[in-house]
């Protein structure tokens, strides 16, 4: 997240942290973020199951955690049961399209998520709420807080972006694809911004007094550059997929 504030778990109780073991030895290493949809579901990106055999029992979800290298006392672990990458991911010339998946979380004794004070599930949108251009929304997560950092930030970080219209996104990203399935969103003088890490990520806009998660941190063209928004996978065209899977 380039920009904005440190986060407390508290203010993004929803968010997920996504974790690959190494085949071989017991490290773990972050990958990226998610949602918490559902007590037993994390929605998050296609992409980051990119380059890894999909043996879901290589990836681990930590739910109520403010800092990546730091173990909260409240945090909860689980494994990944099932990972559902979407059918129609595709990231063929640099554009992803479909950049959706769904991981079914487990604990060691069987559970789902708990809720708690630093764990709760975020609301999805429905079919119909239309969103506005400049719309104020909100993007969370552990990511690099400058594109030409080395390190992830692994403080929890937020900041405020605002939505982008598709024709404006498209004149921004004249040589690459972005349907109906993005939705775009930059900074106020393009100073803040999602970056890598935090992939998988929510993009939440209120709407009736309530969160709501619009959309997944999927691509950009390096982070907070002029005329280089942010693109997110457009929630709101994936609910029959999601509710197709969850229930
Ligand atoms: N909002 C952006 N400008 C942006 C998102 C993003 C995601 C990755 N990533 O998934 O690794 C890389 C660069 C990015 N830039």
């Amino acid at each position: 997240i380039v920009g904005g504030r440190k986060a407390t778990i508290e203010s993004q109780p929803w968010i997920a942290t996504i974790f690959q073991s190494a085949r071989r030895g017991p490290q773990e290493s972050f990958l990226c973020g998610g949602s918490l949809i559902d007590p037993c579901w994390v929605l998050t990106a296609a992409h980051c199951f990119d380059t890894k055999a999909l043996q879901s029992s290589q990836f681990t979800v930590v739910l109520g955690k403010s800092a990546l290298n730091a173990t909260d006392t409240k945090e909860q672990k689980f494994n990944a049961e099932r990972i559902i990458v979407h059918e129609r991911y595709s990231h063929a010339r640099g554009d992803y399209d479909n950049d959706i998946a769904l991981m079914r979380i487990r604990s060691a004794s069987g559970q789902c998520a708990q809720e708690t004070d630093t764990v709760k599930t975020i609301c999805l949108p429905s079919q119909n709420d239309i969103l506005r251009d400049n719309f104020e929304c909100e993007v969370s997560g552990y990511g690099k807080a400058n594109r030409t950092d080395i390190f992830y930030s692994r403080m929890l970080k937020s900041t405020n972006v605002n939505l982008i219209s598709q024709s404006m996104c498209r004149k921004y990203y004249e040589n690459r694809v972005v349907n109906g399935n993005m939705l775009c969103a930059g900074g106020l003088h393009w100073k803040t911004d999602s970056c890598s890490g935090d992939s998988g990520g929510p993009l939440i806009c209120e709407f009736g007094s309530r969160m709501v998660l619009h959309g997944i941190v999927s691509w950009g063209d390096g982070c907070a550059q002029k005329e280089k928004p942010g693109v997110y996978t457009r929630v709101t065209e994936y609910l029959p997929w999601i509710e197709s899977h969850i229930n």
